[in-house]
């Protein structure tokens, strides 16, 4: 995999910098400054003590951990965040527990959130009077079916999904 070097400045020296847990991984994993319970469906925003400088042409996106996602229900409220290459503060997370009946406990170090690098394009709008057509058109949102439907409505303290 290609790399890019990025200047990183460590705004808490005790926790871990941001790293990649395996070679060849997209997202290198972020961690929590603080201790933080978060409440079913309450949401926090948490530090990571660090802050970058992303070369210009590059965004960082803050994504979820799969594995908290699935099993205590943590995700990123804005997922994914975007990092400019401009921003110089420290890089925060806006965690949110979607577990409907427990609460999730973090505790400082924890790797919370994966940044991925990526490279971006500035678009150059052009407005013109009628756009081309397309097979697609203006066809959306579960245009092309195959979308869930709604069930009854949950019990009271149901929390876990159902695999079928
Ligand atoms: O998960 C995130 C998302 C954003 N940021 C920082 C870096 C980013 O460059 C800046 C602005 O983010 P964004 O543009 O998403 O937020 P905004 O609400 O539009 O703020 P602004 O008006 O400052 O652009 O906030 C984070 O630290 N973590
Ligand atoms: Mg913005």
């Amino acid at each position: 995999m290609s790399s890019v070097q990025v200047l990183l400045s460590r705004l808490d020296p005790d926790v871990p910098l941001p790293a990649y847990a395996r070679p060849g991984d997209a997202g290198a994993d972020l961690v929590t400054t603080s201790d933080i319970v978060l409440e079913p469906g309450e949401r926090g925003v948490v530090g990571t003590g660090v802050a970058i400088a992303l070369p210009p042409g590059f965004a960082g996106f803050v994504h979820p951990r799969s594995g908290l996602a699935a099993r205590v229900g943590l995700s990123v409220v804005n997922t994914p965040g975007t990092i400019d290459a401009g921003y110089r503060g420290e890089i925060k997370v806006c965690l949110i527990n979607h577990d409907p009946v427990h609460p999730v406990k973090l505790t400082r170090g924890d790797r919370i959130a994966q940044l991925v690098v990526q490279r971006v394009e500035h678009a150059e709008f052009v407005e013109v009077a009628e756009l081309d057509t397309t097979e697609r058109g203006d066809g959306g949102y579960g245009s092309t079916g195959g979308h869930a439907t709604l069930g009854a409505p949950a019990r009271a303290g149901a929390g876990e999904g159902t695999e079928k």
